[in-house]
């Protein structure tokens, strides 16, 4: 299958933050959730895909595209959406729609009329008149309005009221119902994800950690909490990551299942939502045993 997105053997080098050896793929036509914490390196590799900064070493494809060749094809493919207004705010979003739609080729004023409408926006007014939820969707009617295939998203919820929040979420479901688009949206808010993302990629201090269909996580990963006597080399095995203290042990483990059969009722074993899946692989293999 094409990856709309790939990054192969990607380094980079900003201060003292690396990405080293990074790989991964995004899938076309789906959700990905991008999440990890602050300063992971979710906006490094966002401006990568949209060619804003370069790799050091290694592939950035788009689409099966390099921007090097391919520079023209590939800006027109791409809408983005940032939390930071990217707009001239004096302006009406109606001359700024101006300014930006010469530079698309495939540029759809009644499309962009039809996403105003749905979104209700004003084109008559200053931008800096909008709501920081206004603006979000504004940038969203312009990432649609050049027929872009590929949706990304740099934290667009982050400002946005909970009402806001569900409606953008709301609209992105209509899209993906609509249009084969592919969405990848970095965020902090889980709850956004739950109902939109079909894969996760969870990022931390600039390595991947996993790339996940939801599902499988929702149904596969568990923290399981015992006694520290229940630990040993074999069971061991079956954790991602085990957090030790004198009362016992808390482990995150990607195989409920076998868990289950492992320990019986030796172990308190639950299963694990996106939030604790993040906080118990943070610092991935450093804070545990993996497999
Ligand atoms: N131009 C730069 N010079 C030096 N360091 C930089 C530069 N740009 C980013 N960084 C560093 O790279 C790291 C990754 O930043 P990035 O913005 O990609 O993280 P993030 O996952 O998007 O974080 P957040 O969720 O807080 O937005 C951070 O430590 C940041 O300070």
């Amino acid at each position: 299958m094409e990856h709309a997105i790939e990054l192969q053997n990607v380094h980079k080098s900003l201060g003292a933050f690396q990405l080293k050896d990074l790989s991964m793929q995004v899938k076309k036509g789906f959700v990905t959730g991008f999440v990890g914490g602050n300063g992971a390196g979710k906006s490094t590799i966002m401006k990568m895909i949209l060619n804003l900064i370069q790799p050091d070493a290694g592939v950035v494809r788009v689409f099966g595209l390099e921007h090097q060749q391919n520079e023209k094809a590939i800006k027109e493919k791409i809408g983005f959406v940032f939390n930071d207004s990217l707009f001239y705010e004096d302006l009406t979003l109606r001359d700024m729609k101006n300014l930006i739609a010469p530079s698309y080729q495939n540029w759809d004023d009644s499309s962009f009329q039809q996403y105003c409408d749905r979104f209700a926006l004003p084109l008559k007014q200053p931008i800096k008149l909008f709501s920081d939820g206004m603006k979000m969707k504004a940038s969203l009617a312009i990432a649609l309005s050049h027929h872009a295939e590929l949706i990304i998203m740099d934290e667009p919820t982050t400002n946005l009221d909970p009402v806001f929040r569900r409606e953008l979420i709301e609209h992105l479901h209509d899209v993906m119902l609509d249009e084969n688009k592919t969405i990848f949206m970095a965020t902090h808010i889980m709850s956004d994800l739950s109902s939109l993302a079909d894969y996760i990629t969870f990022i931390d201090k600039g390595e991947i950690i996993f790339s996940k269909d939801v599902h499988q996580l929702e149904e596969k990963f568990a923290i399981v909490r015992g006694g520290l006597e229940l630990l040993d080399r074999d069971t061991e095995q079956y954790f991602l990551s085990i957090k030790r203290s004198n009362s016992g042990f808390e482990a995150l483990t990607s195989d409920y299942e076998t868990v289950v059969k492992l320990f019986g009722r030796e172990a308190v074993i639950e299963k694990a939502n996106l939030e604790e899946i993040m906080y118990y692989s943070r610092g991935g293999k450093s804070s545990g045993s993996t497999h």
